[in-house]
């Protein structure tokens, strides 16, 4: 580089005052995300980071002075208004660093000293001002190895480290439950499933993503020797993962994070399958529109603090297999509502956010009001025990929880000392930490509020000894301490005052003594800040000692508060305890649609009608018809629903329900296009159906609704045929299977484990009411005409319609055409034989028998013979 150009160079930090040499230094090490630089009471960001914190935040650029013979472009955002654009800038998944003045401004020589003391990313932030009170925030890694995909993700305020190793194919739905806001990806070899999931990407270092690290840096994070006691010794993609994950973690919170101890490793087998599109279609934490409400989990959500809430979103998308978990939790919600949950609610209403304080305290980054909070909580602790259930409650799992409610009797005492009764917010402010905890504290303070007094005591003896009666002593920011002397007054000033500032009507003056109790007295404040600061921190050493119970505290409280929520919901929408057994089955009797339920009876528009599912080893797949609105996809949403909620635990809408084992719950619902990823409808739908005939084995519950609907009706319903018999004779999934091809109400005659059911509607006139009642056999007729008639199309239009209608029936009936639908597919055909491919036949073709003696006939034949066996 020449000189000429290097003047240019804004990391050319000879050319640049100190203060911006520092800042380059400090950008140089973080080129990726935004640094916020502390300039006394602002924040500035500086050059791009100005131009792009201008842009998403809308805040005014400016420039200042030069730097390196160049305008220094610059955005400033104040001290106390940090939070609120950190969350916005979160929000817009932007990360970052934020260098603090660490040096004493009043001691420095040359720039104060400046270090980044963390970096907020999406997927780290922990501030509770910055986080959504409901939901988790994950922060994944992942590595492609083979065709092997190692995942390893940390919630940092849960304190919950997680492994796993998928497939391809089986990445989206871990995806999908996990939703993570940040995902960290090696920046040679990013995984394409990644990069089509179009999420917040991180890029970092090939080399941080190795096994071995991984290993060590697992074992030393858990504290353990090796990985065997987690059965996590063989993920070797996943473990490369984990090096990855842990040293951003580290890095972004510039510490150890001594909170995280647990390690959960997922076996996709272990977990009740729900791939993306079943979240979607079942509505579970999104609606189809993609608002929160009303969903299954806003209906279910009745928690008192935010952990509880989100224990029930990660219980919602993490079903298990295995049934023992979800039954401890059926006998806790039954004990809870023997006993009575409502004393336990209101309970949890004083409660804090135990878990993320606690992750808080681990990362050394709680702030007073929440260790208030805390202790509060810690207070409320005995009380809220009173309200569990009894023993003999018949519920192992509540006393489990009981257990975990012990506290830390230690923790409650250090902060019923240390902590103010209300604590300032920040530190920095003063006012934290209690007064009697320390004796040097007290002390400090001590002087710096008796200067009242002092004052007073030395106005009322400078009046005497000055004969002086409206001199006054008093203090301001810029000039401290003074007296105040008018100006008709200051012959009679003594010798001993020094002048300090001369106003119009007045002048000022200072004392030695004065002056003596200024600096002890300013002193003293600074001191005493500096004191609380310490103590702050030693406090914090303490309750670090302190974490596990606090943290299992916190889970034991999440889990109550959504065991509580369950029981509630239970009671008040008069549900009932699903019953687990062994042989397959789906057996409801009066089901009902939770949220369609509750919107019907919000909106006062009539009962919801309940109805019977059975679906058992005879009878597999449900042929469902009947007409548009009918309410055939609530039905078999419903199903569904029902078993979800059997799996996590929870009570369900119905009058009875017994489940067989199930592994997953497919669904192949509605047409929405998929443009951005250019699918069409038709493409689409093809694919989750192929994706689900793939997958789908006896122990799965199977939703097919109007499957061939995006083609030509021919083409939908061969498909739709070959795609129920695929199901019956191959999957044998348990199958709801809904359609508007009346053809298909043949297939259950010719299949013995299908059953052909209908919606139930009348026709009153030229009008259709629809009773929603599933009734066993086929829907006579479709009523789409009268459909279209309630929505309101034009009177002469429906006319018309019907008109045709009738037309096409006619035809239809005369040529019906005697196809198999189900018919068992056709052998791929044969290649024709021709003169061309067969020298057998054309040798045949060659022979002219009138002209062959006997002898010959026969050799002819031989050869023939010998000749078709080459063919
Ligand atoms: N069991 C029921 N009790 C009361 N109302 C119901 C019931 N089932 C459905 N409904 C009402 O009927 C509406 C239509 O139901 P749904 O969407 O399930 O019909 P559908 O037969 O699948 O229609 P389409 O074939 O047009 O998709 C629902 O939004 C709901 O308001």
């Amino acid at each position: 580089m020449t000189a000429a150009s290097s003047s240019k160079d804004p990391l050319d930090f000879s050319a640049h005052t100190p203060v911006m040499a520092q800042y380059f230094r400090i950008k140089a090490e973080h080129p990726d995300v935004l640094v916020f630089f502390r300039m006394g009471d602002f924040y500035e960001v500086f050059y791009d980071d100005a131009r792009k914190c201008n842009a998403l935040l809308d805040i005014t650029l400016t420039t200042r002075g030069q730097s390196g013979g160049q305008p220094v472009v610059m955005a400033g955002v104040p001290v106390h208004a940090l939070e609120s654009y950190l969350a916005k800038l979160i929000r817009l998944g932007e990360s970052v660093a934020i260098a603090e003045q660490v040096g004493d401004v009043a001691t420095s020589k040359g720039p104060v000293e400046r270090k980044v003391v963390r970096i907020v990313t999406p997927g780290t932030v922990t501030d509770s001002e910055l986080l959504a009170d409901k939901q988790d925030s994950v922060l994944l890694a992942v590595v492609q190895q083979g065709k092997t995909l190692g995942l390893a993700w940390l919630s940092l305020t849960k304190g919950e480290l997680g492994l796993a190793e998928c497939r391809e194919p089986e990445f989206p739905s871990f995806l999908a439950r996990m939703s993570p806001a940040e995902v960290l990806v090696d920046r040679e070899r990013q995984p394409q499933a990644v990069l089509a999931a179009r999420l917040p990407i991180t890029n970092r270092p090939g080399w941080q993503f190795d096994t071995q690290l991984g290993v060590r840096k697992l074992c030393e994070q858990l504290g353990v020797a090796s990985l065997q006691g987690f059965n996590a010794d063989r993920l070797e993609a996943a473990q490369a993962a984990g090096a990855a994950l842990l040293a951003y973690a580290e890095h972004t919170q510039g510490r150890a994070l001594s909170h995280v101890k647990s390690l959960q490793v997922l076996r996709g087998g272990e977990l009740l399958d729900l791939p993306p599109a079943t979240q979607r279609n079942l509505e579970l934490t999104q609606t189809l529109r993609g608002e929160t409400s009303p969903t299954l989990l806003s209906l279910l959500d009745g928690c008192r603090t935010g952990m509880g809430s989100r224990a029930l979103r990660q219980w919602l998308l993490h079903p298990k297999r295995e049934r023992a978990e979800a039954m401890a939790r059926h006998q806790a919600v039954a004990a809870l509502i023997a006993t009575g949950y409502e004393p336990l609610r209101e309970a949890l209403r004083h409660v804090s956010d135990v878990e993320r304080i606690a992750a808080r305290v681990a990362l050394r980054q709680v702030r007073p009001r929440e260790l208030a909070g805390l202790r509060a909580t810690l207070q409320t602790l005995p009380e809220l025990r009173e309200t569990l259930p009894g023993a003999g409650h018949g519920a192992p799992l509540l006393d489990q929880l009981a257990e975990g409610l012990a506290g830390s009797p230690h923790v409650l005492e250090l902060l019923e000392r240390a902590i103010a009764e209300e604590p300032a917010v920040i530190l920095r402010e003063g006012g934290v930490i209690a007064s009697g905890f320390d004796a040097e504290l007290d002390e400090l303070r001590g002087i710096s509020q008796n200067c009242d007094a002092f004052l007073l005591d030395l106005e009322a003896r400078e009046r005497a000894r000055t004969g002086i009666a409206n001199l006054r002593v008093q203090f301001n920011k810029v000039h401290g301490f003074y007296i105040e002397v008018t100006q008709g007054q200051v012959d009679k000033v003594p010798i001993d005052y020094q002048r300090r500032q001369t106003l119009k009507n007045a002048e000022r003056y200072i004392t030695p003594e004065l002056k003596a109790f200024e600096d002890k007295a300013l002193s003293a404040q600074e001191r005493s800040l500096a004191r609380e600061k310490l103590l702050y921190e030693m406090v914090i050493d303490h309750l670090v000692e302190a974490l596990q119970p606090l943290t299992q505290l916190g889970r034991a409280l999440a889990s109550l508060d959504a065991l509580a929520a369950l029981a509630e919901r239970a009671t008040t929408l008069n549900w009932v305890r699903p019953e687990f057994v062994s042989q397959p089955c789906i057996d409801i009797q009066r089901g009902r649609h939770p949220v369609v339920e509750m919107r019907l009876r919000e909106l006062g528009a009539g009962e919801f009608m309940a109805n019977d599912c059975r679906l058992d080893a005879r009878t597999k797949l449900l042929v469902i018809t009947g007409p548009n609105m009918g309410g055939k996809s609530t039905f078999m949403r419903q199903v569904a629903l029902i078993a979800l909620l059997a799996a996590i635990g929870s009570y369900v809408p119905a009058a009875s329900c017994r489940l067989g084992p199930m592994d997953a719950i497919h669904t192949r619902i509605g047409a929405a296009d998929d443009l951005a990823n250019a699918q069409s409808t038709f493409m689409l739908e093809m694919t989750e159906a192929a994706a689900i005939l793939h997958s789908a084995t006896e122990q799965s519950l199977v939703l097919m609704d109007e499957i061939g609907r995006g083609t030509s009706t021919f083409d939908g319903l061969a498909l739709a045929g070959a795609i129920a018999s695929h199901l019956h004779d191959k999957n044998r999934a348990f199958t709801l299977f809904a359609t508007h091809y009346f053809e298909l109400t043949e297939f259950p005659a010719k299949h013995p484990q299908a059953q052909n059911h209908h919606v139930s509607a009348v026709e009153s006139g030229e009008d259709i009411v629809f009773l929603h009642e599933i009734q066993p056999g086929p829907a006579s007729r479709s009523y789409g005409v009268q459909v279209a008639r309630l929505a309101g199309m034009p009177a002469s239009l429906v006319r018309q319609a019907r008109a045709t209608l009738e037309a096409l029936e006619a035809k239809a009936s005369e040529g019906e055409a005697q196809i198999d639908l189900f018919a068992a597919p056709p052998e791929p055909e044969e290649p024709a034989v021709t003169l061309a491919t067969s020298p057998a036949l054309q040798a045949l073709h060659d022979l002219d028998p009138d002209a062959l003696s006997p002898r010959e006939a026969l050799e002819a034949l031989y050869k023939l013979k010998a000749l078709s066996q080459h063919t």
